[in-house]
């Protein structure tokens, strides 16, 4: 039998991944019909995002006890603030909002659920649990992409105004910072016992699902804002 792996929890919550990965918010992004206010909101709240996130990073730094670990967090938060956050600001501008108006604006409760429900799985758990919790996150945007681009009603380049964040999303630096996650995980979980495996199963999971109301809010913003 393989050694447990990523794609084991992956299988584990198999409906739940294909719900986030292939969810609505992204097939009209993909096809460029996403209504903009959807987007513009998702921009706003990602932003508020990104930064729980990069300090989830700063957590898993803190909770390593080898040099390979300090040194697989450190390229995680250098992943977002450098690659994802820099591009994000720049990015937010082009959309109509500002940086001041990133900073003003008010969390969302499906933002509040899935940042503290990370930082929460971090601090209670061990580093394991705290990169499985992040997984979804970096890996799942990364195969979102490479879903987004084997699709037959993908519009790409100019004639799709969301063109640019899916190639964020598919360039070498994000995805060489995913297959470096799935490597990491991947190396922790060989051997690890089927209860433990149900554990890190269940966390996975849950992110998963969080993940999926991040994308579902965007189309019901008052009901959250
Ligand atoms: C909500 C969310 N999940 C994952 C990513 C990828 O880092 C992101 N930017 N935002």
């Amino acid at each position: 039998m393989d050694s447990p792996n990523f794609c084991l929890l992956k299988n584990r919550c198999h409906d739940d991944w294909q719900a986030y990965t292939q969810h609505r918010f992204l097939r009209e992004l993909a096809d460029g019909s996403l209504p903009k206010a959807a987007f513009q909101h998702y921009l706003q709240q990602d932003y508020l995002f990104l930064i729980h996130f990069a300090r989830a990073y700063a957590l898993a730094a803190y909770k390593s006890r080898t040099l390979a670990d300090l040194r697989q967090a450190h390229e995680g938060l250098k992943a977002i603030l450098d690659l994802e956050l820099g591009l994000h600001v720049e990015y937010c501008a082009g959309w109509g909002i500002s940086e001041a108006a990133l900073e003003q604006t008010p969390e969302a409760r499906p933002t509040t659920a899935y940042t503290r429900y990370v930082l929460d799985t971090g601090q209670r758990g061990d580093l394991l649990d705290l990169h499985v919790a992040l997984a979804p996150c970096v890996i799942g945007y990364a195969e979102i992409a490479d879903w987004i681009n084997a699709q037959s009603f993908t519009v790409r380049g100019a004639a799709n105004p969301y063109d640019a964040w899916i190639g964020m999303y598919e360039s070498d630096e994000f995805q060489a910072a995913a297959q470096s996650e799935r490597d990491w995980i991947n190396a922790r979980m060989e051997r690890l016992p089927a209860p433990r495996i149900a554990q890190i199963a269940q966390i996975f999971r849950e992110a998963t699902r969080l993940e999926t109301d991040f994308w579902a809010m965007n189309f019901e913003e008052s009901a959250y804002s």
